[in-house]
């Protein structure tokens, strides 16, 4: 497991090994002692799994209270995949990162508690697979405006608007939100 750190302090790529042979590949999606002897001993409750279509953009979202640490990849296609500091009180608050996960690079994401998550589908169809660190908490599920001029993700073009839920649509900005201190 190769891990790559990112410009946002404790956002780490994730790079697995992977055995490709005529039949096709085999990876160890996730292992906890590959993990542990990485030093990232994490302790994961749910796992999550979404699918969607092409443009369809999921974020940006945290728990305020329970916030959750998750463990990315996309099993079938790809995603434009972000996370952004909301912590007031850290030095890269506000600030963001992003790239791409699909089932050709197998690349992971760790993003901490403490972070906005969302991700846009850029392939027809794309299977989102994430741990997190503590269960779904409706009540403390919030949204961040997925296009916040103060944030400016550069989210990749697909050819149309992206496809939100209601929730995302009416999200506020970082200026309006509830975030962490
Ligand atoms: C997240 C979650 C949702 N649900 C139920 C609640 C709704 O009835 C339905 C769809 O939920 P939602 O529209 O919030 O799903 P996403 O838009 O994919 O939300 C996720 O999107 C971004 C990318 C995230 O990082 C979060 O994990 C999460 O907020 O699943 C559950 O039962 N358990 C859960 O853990």
């Amino acid at each position: 497991m190769e891990i790559i750190e990112t410009p946002l302090p404790g956002v780490l790529r994730l790079k697995p090994r992977v055995f490709g042979d005529a039949r096709g590949f085999f990876t160890e999606s996730w292992n906890a002692r590959t993990m542990r002897d990485a030093g990232l001993d994490i302790a994961f409750v749910q796992d999550n799994h979404s699918r969607s279509a092409r443009g369809v953009l999921r974020g940006l979202h945290f728990q305020l209270a329970n916030p959750q640490g998750k463990l990315i990849r996309v099993g079938r296609g790809a995603v434009y995949d972000v996370a952004v500091d909301l912590r007031r009180s850290s030095s890269h608050f506000g600030q963001w990162f992003g790239l791409e996960l699909s089932d050709e690079n197998h690349e992971m994401l760790w993003i901490p508690p403490g972070f906005g998550h969302g991700f846009l589908t850029l392939s027809d169809v794309a299977d989102f697979h994430y741990k997190v660190t503590t269960h779904y908490d409706a009540a403390s599920d919030r949204s961040l405006a997925w296009n916040d001029p103060e944030i400016g993700i550069a989210w990749p073009d697909t050819g149309a608007a992206p496809q939100l839920s209601a929730k995302d649509i009416a999200a506020p900005t970082l200026a309006h939100a509830e975030v962490f201190a």
